[in-house]
């Protein structure tokens, strides 16, 4: 099925478009039990094993680490053509690739990197970023997860909430204050490993969508986490998460934007096979009209998506367009997952022709990595600077 995406719009150079082709040829086999592991919330583990050894995991680590040593526009590219088919499969990567691995390869120590950059890009392990706390969400400088120093380790306590890759992580970044005193400049970040005692997993969440992916609460009581395992100077924390979670944005822009064009792609496909009135549905310009403003807004959200990676790869700010990507793609993907829906009928409301999951994942995107409010406050005081 050709789209947009056919045409070389944004010049893109011969590796991009090839690991865009890698990306789509692979994403063909998550199609298999991909309505299983949505139902029983099924952790796709052979297919993120999959997508470690083809070098999605750690697209943009230096292969000195393990990587693929790709830049963001080619990362944009992969997470659509994944989410077009699985938005789990997306978040687990979009975790792994922009929060942990990304985090650990611009401000860890030699040694964090060298200790665990080779097992999160080949998918042996994967990483989580634990940021949100049942009172802190938006609001991420109310943490009250304490990381209290006691000379050679941090003692952690307290619990964070709606942790991707949570229950299957071997490695998180945890944020902890540990001078409230000096509040948001009072803040760490601290590389836990899963088998640290007093730290425990609570139960998956069971949610609306990407239920192939795992989320859960974790909980830290009298954690002994080596001093060793901070990343960056003290006080660090709170800079640190606002920096991945700057780049995250552009990861989750790219998995509304594949949900988008999945929908838009399954929506061509049967409005012409589809009968009504002796006609395929796509005669009728009712349907035409959906399919028009479905393919001009996946297009205008792509080139919102490729801006904010190329800023980020050409070192630009791209707090505002990362913003804009992100709230722009999610909205897109609300609109054209439930559009997708309509053109199908009584048939798009089963699972057997998934966008009703698309439906369903798709929300997720307006509401993690920041909310869309959150990104309109970003855009605004970018614009208003
Ligand atoms: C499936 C899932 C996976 C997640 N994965 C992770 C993860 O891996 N790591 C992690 O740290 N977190 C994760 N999160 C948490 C997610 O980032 C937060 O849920 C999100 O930031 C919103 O926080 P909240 O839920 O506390 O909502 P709140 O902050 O309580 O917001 C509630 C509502 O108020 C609005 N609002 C809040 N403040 C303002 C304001 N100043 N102006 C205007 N409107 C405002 C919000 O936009 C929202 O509509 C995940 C969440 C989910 C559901």
């Amino acid at each position: 099925m050709q789209t947009a995406t056919s045409t070389n719009i944004y010049d893109l150079t011969e590796e991009q478009l090839a690991v865009r082709d890698a990306a789509r040829e692979f994403a063909q086999e998550l199609w298999a039990g991909v309505i299983e592991r949505d139902e029983h919330q099924k952790f796709p583990t052979e297919q993120i094993k999959k997508m470690g050894e083809l070098g999605f995991m750690g697209m943009m680590v230096s292969p000195e680490y393990g990587g693929s040593g790709l830049d963001t526009v080619s990362y944009v590219l992969a997470m659509e053509e994944i989410s077009k088919v699985d938005a789990s499969c997306s978040v687990i990567m979009s975790v792994n690739n922009s929060l942990v691995c990304w985090g650990l390869e611009q401000y860890g120590t030699e040694e964090q990197k060298q200790k665990y950059l080779p097992r999160l890009c080949s998918g042996e392990i994967i990483g989580a970023f634990a940021l949100s706390e049942p009172e802190a969400g938006s609001d991420a400088t109310s943490q009250r997860t304490t990381a209290e120093d006691m000379g050679d380790y941090y003692l952690l306590n307290g619990t964070k909430n709606w942790i991707t890759n949570g229950t299957t992580a071997s490695v998180y970044l945890v944020i902890a204050q540990t001078n409230p005193e000096l509040k948001s400049r009072g803040i760490n970040v601290l590389i836990v490993d899963k088998d640290m005692p007093g730290f425990i997993q609570g139960p998956k969440e069971n949610k609306l969508g990407i239920r192939g992916s795992d989320t859960c609460s974790l909980m830290f009581t009298d954690v002994k986490v080596p001093k060793e395992n901070r990343i960056g100077a003290d006080g660090f924390g709170f800079k640190f998460a606002m920096q991945v979670l700057a780049g995250g944005r552009i990861g989750i822009a790219a998995q509304a934007l594949g949900i988008a064009s999945g929908s838009l792609e399954l929506s061509l496909k049967y409005a012409k096979e589809r009968k009504a009135f002796g006609v395929e549905i796509a005669k009728h310009q009712a349907i035409q009209f959906k399919l028009a403003d479905m393919a001009t807004n996946v297009d205008a959200a792509r080139l919102l998506c490729l801006q904010a990676a190329t800023d980020k790869d050409n070192h630009a700010d791209y707090a505002k367009s990362g913003a804009m990507a992100k709230l722009f793609a999610s909205k897109v993907a609300m609109d054209s997952a439930v559009e997708a829906v309509q053109i199908h009928g009584g048939y798009g409301f089963v699972k057997e022709y998934h966008v009703e999951r698309f439906m369903r994942d798709a929300k997720i995107t307006q509401i993690y990595e920041g909310t869309s409010e959150i990104q309109k406050i970003v855009i605004s005081r970018e614009i208003l600077k």
